[in-house]
């Protein structure tokens, strides 16, 4: 995660919260959604992104793993434009969205598109749950509250919630929070769903039942799914893609299979069994 105090980025807003409808042509299963090509990005002359290209597909889960400030949220952040890198192309839906170090027009018609939970941004505190949830569909839809409340009602069961939590505040647990997080992004299904470490403050059955909701998600609605991960039994069930980061390059791009069972980078291998209990 970045760290809290290292400022200068773009905090998530209802400008940036994820929404529903554009990148139809792109949103068929199978189809590359977001192209980047030679990411370069530094923070006080330290690199961080060194000329990395990533893909993600249309139905897909693409996990990505790596050390601790190998670059993976940097990443993220870049795909949606909480970070702006120092070079290199982004294109979301075919649409070049970043080139020439800065966001492009196309930027303004795709971002919609684009969810992203996060570990610890989660809401907005001074809200409850319900009005967490409805906020970006009622303003940026038009959405009546009624209908608002009624979508509120279906992402929280996705995520396995209960209605009666609409009325609570957000001091809920740290589980309970992130699956509001996540409901909220829900919400305004987005075509592209950016995860950062989304299961870290989940008991292992609730980051299953969290699965299970991003399976559903790739498979009916065919929505791409980044998921920057610690958790390598999260990774290894969840991914059609693994992306293994190291210092700040991709050193790793392949099937599951191929990453954990047949791994022949030493860098991958010692990450893994470092990590895995
Ligand atoms: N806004 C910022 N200002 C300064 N340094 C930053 C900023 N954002 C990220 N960094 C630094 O860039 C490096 C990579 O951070 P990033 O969050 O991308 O790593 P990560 O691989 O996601 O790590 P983690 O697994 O711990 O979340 C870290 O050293 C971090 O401190």
């Amino acid at each position: 995660m970045r760290p809290a105090h290292l400022a200068q980025e773009k905090a998530p807003t209802m400008e940036n919260a994820p929404t529903i409808d554009n990148v139809e042509q792109a949103s068929r299963r199978g189809e590359v959604l977001v192209s980047a090509r030679g990411l370069e990005k530094s923070f006080y002359g330290r690199t961080i992104l060194k000329h990395v290209d990533f893909e993600m597909k249309t139905g897909d889960i693409t996990v990505i793993i790596g050390k601790s400030g190998s670059g993976k949220s940097t990443l993220l952040r870049a795909i949606a434009g909480l970070t702006d890198p120092d070079a290199g192309e982004i294109a979301i839906g075919g649409k070049t969205v970043f080139a020439d170090g800065a966001r492009t027009k196309e930027w303004n018609t795709v971002k919609s598109d684009v969810g992203m939970v996060f570990q610890t941004y989660t809401l907005w505190p001074h809200m409850n749950v319900l009005e967490n949830l409805t906020l970006a569909p009622r303003k940026r839809l038009g959405m009546k509250a009624g209908e608002a409340r009624d979508r509120a009602e279906i992402a929280l069961e996705e995520v396995g919630m209960k209605h009666h939590i609409l009325s609570r505040s957000t001091q809920l647990s740290g589980g309970e929070r992130q699956r509001v997080a996540i409901a909220r992004a829900l919400m305004m299904k987005p075509k592209l769903l950016l995860c950062d470490e989304i299961t870290s403050a989940l008991d292992p059955p609730v980051a299953a039942e969290v699965l299970e909701v991003l399976r559903r998600l790739k498979e009916e609605d065919g929505i791409a799914l980044a998921l920057v991960t610690h958790d390598m039994a999260f990774a290894s069930k969840a991914a059609d893609r693994v992306v293994f980061f190291h210092e700040g390059e991709i050193a790793v791009n392949s099937s599951p299979a191929d990453a954990f069972d047949h791994c022949t980078n030493e860098d991958l291998k010692r990450f893994v069994d470092a990590v895995r209990f």
